[in-house]
């Protein structure tokens, strides 16, 4: 337990300041430097005149036995309180402390029966009380410290003397740029490191700091040390821009990264397992209320994921439809958008993790490795779940699959608001082994996602709510632990500049091998692809969403498999929800339909408002044709944005698209302001 004992009780710390905080001010004159050490002086000096008063007050026969014994009774009270109020103090600081006061009380009590003057008491005061006096002095002056290397650990001491933590010694602190860390020595037993961490916003105020500046990590080896860390400058304040794919054309076994943390380092999250390191492979959660930035930090993710050679990435968003997916309409992501379809999906999961771990044991694999995709064409599958609490309650055994899953070679990736009881049950919650938590409602929100110690150590993302998008804390496998309690923030982005490098990479994109592909009645490359040749006469800028029952997967051959998994979707037809009708429509086989303005797509609604609705639209050719006729009538700057829709019947991302490849292709030019552009080549215009 922390100590509580009044700031005053302790010779040892009182006086000497006269800032309000004391610490902070230098004090030049000569009686100031010395007024720290009066009060011992002072005390022993007026112990005479009160013992020999003492004496000659009580002098009578009746009083004296009364006055002796109260005296006794008195000093040994006094004593015991001592050695009780400085319990939080260094152990030498404490015996001397009670031994002070035990001689004060005991020379007093002679004094005043003998009287003071005698023989040896007044020899005992002289010499004996400026002993004590002279001893606490130098206990002071090297508290308060001449020395320079000193001088900021005594500062930082001062600093837990006023948060009445006086026993927690700092060791040297070491500064970085915008950091200041260093060991904390807690006196065993009697500060607990939590008792520091309850603190630490009130060492940030009397630094002048914001709260949450002051962060305390426990030592997982030693309960009796821990680290302060102190960044002075909310370096978060202004994301960072997205530098682009981390590790593009590479494995998924390279960590996914995401943004900064206040320090400068990188926010990564490693998903496969990884036995070189001895790290797991995760599932991960992600809360945060609405509007923190979970959907710009999927859009990070996604585009970490589908720039990786062997990885597939299936997004399951059964609320916003594609408004959130939309920029994936080039890639090769697998995405379902219908809550019907989304929990066909689920459960099919079971059989998928089985085949897939199976074969992998066939190989002799007790996980995912990347040889598993270089040597036998098998990804590693993060299959994302937005707003998971509506999804999971329909799914049987989750947590049974959530365990499995591992060991497949999939990572399963659960968003929503907050994880609390009811929308997630604590077996679910205990295999998801990492957390990336965004700012959230309250305190009791963010231990739904963070673990205790995180917490403890400083972790506050209810201080953000949404006003702070992006910023968040991420716990999981490989992280140094330190981390965990270290704000960090997505980088800042915009869905064409990540549609773009994910395009850039989509050629090369991971397949999902046939089986898996066939159980989850997914297409293996990705459904614009295969989509495309089967119907290559319809456009495909927005094809990417896939229903379960779209035509690719009527398109499989029959056989014994296929006919009872349709059987079983028709049973479950009927207790899906509100996209029953939907998939009704979807699921009659439509093979043949060249000229029908099927569009997957659901973008479409979001952007192609009332003017594109009625219209056919425009083929990619047409469309291309469209843009590059307007762009030859054009006289000065323009953007995406001043496209008309009803030259190609898409949404402005793919006229931004458009425009950054003419520009690379040399057709039009970009201007200084990013994302516009001069209508001619470039020789043209410097020629202009
Ligand atoms: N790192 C960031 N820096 C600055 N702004 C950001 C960052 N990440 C997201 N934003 C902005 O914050 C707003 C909300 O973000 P986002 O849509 O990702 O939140 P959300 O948690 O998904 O919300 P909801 O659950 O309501 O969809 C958006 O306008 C987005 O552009």
């Amino acid at each position: 337990m922390a100590s509580q004992r009044k700031r005053g009780g302790d010779p040892a710390v009182t006086g000497g300041t006269n800032s309000e905080f004391g610490y902070q001010k230098p004090k030049g004159h000569w009686a100031s430097r010395l007024a720290p050490y009066a009060p011992e002086w002072v005390g022993g000096l007026t112990l005479w005149p009160v013992a020999a008063g003492a004496h000659l007050w009580f002098a009578s026969a009746e009083a004296m036995p009364w006055a002796s014994s109260g005296l006794t009774l008195l000093g040994a009270g006094l004593t015991g309180l001592t050695y009780y109020c400085s319990r939080a103090r260094a152990a030498l600081v404490r015996q001397f402390a009670t031994a002070t006061v035990g001689v004060t009380a005991a020379w007093t009590t002679a004094a005043t029966i003998a009287g003071p003057w005698q023989t040896p008491l007044l020899e005992l005061w002289a010499f004996g009380g400026g002993g004590v006096a002279v001893a606490w002095s130098i206990h002071k002056a090297l508290k308060r410290g001449g020395d320079s290397d000193e001088g900021s650990s005594n500062t930082t001491s001062d600093l837990f003397d006023k948060v009445k933590l006086s026993g927690v010694k700092p060791g040297k602190m070491e500064v970085q740029p915008n950091k200041v860390t260093g060991p904390l020595q807690l006196p065993a037993g009697e500060v607990d490191v939590s008792d520091v961490q309850k603190a630490s916003d009130k060492i940030a105020a009397m630094l002048g700091l914001r709260k949450g500046a002051v962060r305390i990590t426990e030592n997982p080896d030693d309960a009796s040390k821990a680290t302060m860390t102190v960044v002075a400058e909310d370096v978060l304040k202004d994301p960072q821009q997205w530098p682009g794919p981390s590790h593009p054309g590479e494995s998924i076994l390279n960590p996914v990264e995401l943004g900064v943390y206040e320090n400068a380092e990188v926010v990564r999250l490693w998903l496969p397992g990884d036995k070189s390191t001895s790290r797991n492979a995760t599932h991960v959660q992600v809360n945060g209320m609405n509007g923190s930035g979970k959907s710009g930090g999927f859009k990070l993710a996604a585009a970490e994921i589908l720039t990786r050679r062997d990885a597939v990435l299936i997004v399951l968003d059964p609320s916003k439809g594609d408004q959130t997916v939309q920029f994936l309409q080039n890639s090769a992501a697998h995405l379902v958008t219908d809550a019907g379809g989304c929990k066909k999906l689920l459960k099919k999961l079971p059989q998928v993790i089985t085949d897939r771990a199976s074969q992998l044991g066939q190989w002799g694999m007790d996980q995912w490795e990347p040889a598993a995709y270089e040597q036998h064409g098998m990804p590693y599958v993060v299959l994302w779940i937005e707003e998971a609490s509506k999804l999971l309650k329909d799914v049987d055994q989750f947590d049974t699959i959530a365990q499995e899953a591992r060991s497949a070679g999939i990572s399963l990736v659960i968003s929503q608001q907050k994880s609390s009881f009811r929308q997630m049950s604590t077996d679910v919650r205990s295999q998801l082994g990492a957390a990336l938590c965004f700012g959230v409602k309250s305190t009791e929100d963010a231990g739904y996602s963070l673990s205790d110690e995180t917490l403890e150590a400083g972790a506050r993302p209810e201080q953000w709510q949404n006003r702070r998008p992006g910023c968040l804390y991420l716990e999981g496998p490989g992280i140094d632990e330190e981390l965990f309690a270290t704000p960090g923030r997505t980088y800042l982005h915009s869905d064409e500049a990540l549609a773009v490098d994910i395009a850039e990479h989509t050629p090369n994109a991971a397949e999902l091998e046939a089986s898996t592909a066939k159980t989850l009645g997914l297409p293996t490359k990705s459904h614009h692809e295969n989509h495309s040749s089967e119907h290559n006469t319809t456009e495909q800028e927005g094809g990417t969403v896939v229903p379960l029952h779209s035509p690719s997967r009527t398109a499989e051959p029959a056989n014994h498999d296929s006919v009872e998994t349709d059987l079983e979707q028709l049973d479950q037809l009927e207790d899906d929800d509100e996209d029953d009708t939907d998939e009704n429509v979807l699921a009659l086989p439509e093979p043949h339909e060249p000229e029908l303005e099927v569009d997957p797509d659901a973008e479409l609604p979001a952007e192609t408002n009332t003017t594109a609705l009625p219209q056919p639209r425009p083929s990619l050719t047409e469309a291309r044709a469209n843009l590059h006729d307007w762009i030859g009538r054009q006289t000065t700057v323009f953007g995406p944005k001043d496209v008309p829709t009803e030259l190609h019947g898409r949404d402005r991302s793919w006229s931004s698209r458009e425009l950054a490849r003419l520009a690379e292709d040399g057709v039009i030019t970009p201007a200084d302001e990013a994302g516009s552009y001069y209508p001619h080549p470039d020789d043209e215009q410097h020629a202009a």
